[in-house]
């Protein structure tokens, strides 16, 4: 009991007291599960760890072997002992050429664990956020996603294999270190210790300074990022806009404030290390007027004054990396977190019965919703008890003033997002049913609003969706979406390069080109999200037309501002003031008059 008081009075440092504030406020088990995380991934590479650890202490004890190898072979020069001379530059050079050799394994080892385990990390991510559920996903930015992605994943991998031998060669070094020296004088190995107390000292400013520092750096790098990925998607908009100079302004704002941060922190490490040398002097000035004085009462030889001298700056730099590694780890564990909070957003729902609908395929298949409820957040309803119905080989339109719900439609029935209350439901001709999911999305082809071209090639584009598709069949795509006409002018025809998102074609070129995907997809449910909205009506009917044509079971869903298109729908349902209602023909009529 009264060691565990005296502990606690004894003078503690940052990082001990981030850790001890972490438990009492309960983020302690956070750090825990954040490193349990990392090592989940670490513990891939248990072998090549050991290997690793092994292969430091080992190169560690070389270059002791070889620093008191030195020292008597200083000792036998001065003592002219001629005999001995050869064997000790043996083992010198032996040593120091091994110890080489280690450092430079070890170096090529951390690298490739490195790289291997971001990759691990990145993938697994990548995968992860892919079938992570869209309405969670949806809080996190662009910008910030990213940034977790590269900039924290970098962090963890950087430090989730180097950790733990990083500490144990570093804990070795030091305690070796430390005995060597003791073994030839324990004066000298007090001394070598002195500058210990100060530097645990110092860690406890350093630590606060480099976790502040670097929270806001990694909070800042998000908003940036987020920044620069809007500047440059929009960099029409901005050009267009005469904005430029706002955004030039805004970018030298962020520039200042990343300067501000880095100077204001440079300074302190420039105050840091300028205590620290003056430290480290006085703690060398004193071993070497020590090391003085007892090679001029002949106590110690030449060669053991070098092994001092060189040892005792082992011994601070095994200490301060011992330090060093607090930061770092709790760095980590931050990082972790973030990534965390990425993996551990809630999965996608996936019904593995879905498969079964995939025999009902030729007949086509209903869609089906029934007293829908649906909010993106709480208490502010989009979709309010509603029913809506599309049945093979029918069009179906969804019609509505602007931001009243027909995407949000879309995307119910697509599965991407779930209702509140209520069923959405795909219906086979047989009578099964299953509940729209991340399972049943691969008998959709989906247009949605924007352009959704790649960079690549045409044909790239399109095997996006069938990876096996021959040109034919591209061709023949491109015939039913109306794109045939201009793909055929172009030089290379399907093999024409598109710069991203289309550059180098119109924007209803774009949109044939992205119907044309989902014609070559070929599912049994069709959904067009304002898919025609560029294209000039004669082909906007012509298109529709032919997809009917090419497939007289699909399902086709198109929300559309347009009437023009609504005489070629079996069923228009009207989306306003969070009602979906069907609408009579003669109204729908009325409506397509409106042209
Ligand atoms: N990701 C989202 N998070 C929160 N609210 C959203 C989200 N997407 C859409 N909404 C809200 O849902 C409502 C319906 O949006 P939706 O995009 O479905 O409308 P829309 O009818 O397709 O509009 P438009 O014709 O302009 O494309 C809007 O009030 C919008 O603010």
């Amino acid at each position: 009991m009264q060691e565990e008081e005296k502990e606690q009075k004894s003078p503690s440092f940052e990082s001990l007291d981030i850790l001890i504030s972490r438990w009492k406020d309960g983020t302690f088990s956070e750090i825990i599960d954040d490193w349990k995380w990392i090592f989940s991934y670490s513990a891939r590479y248990k072998g090549a760890i050991a290997f690793y650890t092994f292969l430091g202490i080992f190169s560690t004890s070389m270059g002791l072997v070889s620093s008191v190898a030195s020292k008597y072979m200083i000792d036998i020069i001065t003592g002219h002992e001629m005999s001995k001379l050869w064997v000790m530059v043996l083992i010198m050079v032996g040593s120091s050429a091994f110890s080489l050799l280690f450092s430079s394994i070890i170096n090529r080892i951390s690298a490739k664990l490195s790289i291997d385990i971001n990759n691990d990390i990145q993938a697994d991510i990548f995968d992860k956020i892919v079938d992570a559920d869209w309405l969670s996903l949806n809080q996190y930015s662009n910008g910030d996603i990213l940034n977790r992605f590269n900039g924290d994943i970098g962090t963890v991998s950087s430090n989730a294999i180097s950790w733990l031998p990083t500490i144990l060669i570093a804990i070795y070094n030091f305690i070796a270190t430390f005995f060597v020296i003791l073994h030839y004088d324990w004066i000298m190995a007090v001394i070598a210790l002195g500058s210990a107390p100060f530097m645990l000292l110092m860690s406890r400013f350093t630590i606060k300074k480099q976790r502040d520092y670097s929270k806001k750096v990694r909070e800042m790098s998000s908003d940036l990022t987020t920044f620069e990925v809007e500047a440059f998607y929009n960099f029409d908009t901005i050009k267009s806009f005469g904005v430029a100079d706002h955004y030039s302004k805004k970018m030298r704002w962020w520039q200042r404030k990343f300067r501000d941060i880095s100077l204001k922190y440079n300074l302190f490490t420039i105050k840091t290390n300028i205590f620290l040398s003056i430290l480290g002097m006085i703690v060398q000035f004193t071993a070497f007027g020590y090391c003085l004085f007892r090679l001029w009462t002949n106590d110690i030889t030449y060669g053991t004054m070098t092994l001092f001298l060189q040892q005792r700056s082992n011994l601070s730099s095994a200490f301060n990396k011992v330090v060093s590694i607090i930061p770092s780890f709790l760095n980590s564990s931050v990082s972790a977190h973030r990534i965390r909070e990425l993996v551990e957003l809630p999965k996608e729902v996936h019904i593995p019965e879905s498969g079964s609908m995939d025999q009902y395929v030729e007949d086509g298949f209903e869609i089906s919703m029934q007293n829908v409820n649906f909010s993106y957040v709480d208490g502010a309803k989009v979709i309010t008890d509603s029913a809506f119905k599309a049945s093979p080989g029918e069009i179906v339109a969804l019609v509505g003033p602007s931001g009243e719900g027909k995407t949000t439609m879309i995307r119910l029935i697509l599965g991407l997002i779930r209702p509140q209350e209520g069923e959405v439901d795909m219906v086979a001709a047989n009578g099964s049913r299953i509940r729209m999911n991340a399972e049943t999305r691969h008998l959709f082809a989906y247009v949605p609003q924007g352009n959704t071209i790649i960079s690549g090639t045409i044909a790239e584009n399109m095997r996006l969706v069938k990876e096996d598709a021959t040109d034919e069949e591209i061709v023949e795509a491109l015939k039913i979406a109306c794109a045939w006409d201009f793909v055929e002018k172009l030089p290379d025809t399907i093999n024409a390069n598109l710069g991203e998102r289309g550059r180098g074609l119109s924007e209803g070129q774009a949109q044939r080109i992205a119907i044309a995907r989902a014609v070559l997809r070929d599912a049994p449910i069709l959904l067009l999200d304002e898919a025609t909205s560029a294209l000039d009506v004669t082909t906007e009917r012509t298109v529709l037309r032919n997809i009917v044509k090419q497939h007289p079971n699909k399902t086709c869903i198109v929300t559309t501002h347009r009437p023009s298109v609504l005489n070629l729908c079996q069923r228009v349902y009207r989306v306003m003031e969070t009602k979906v209602t069907e609408l009579s023909e003669e109204e729908s009529s009325r409506m397509a008059m409106d042209f």
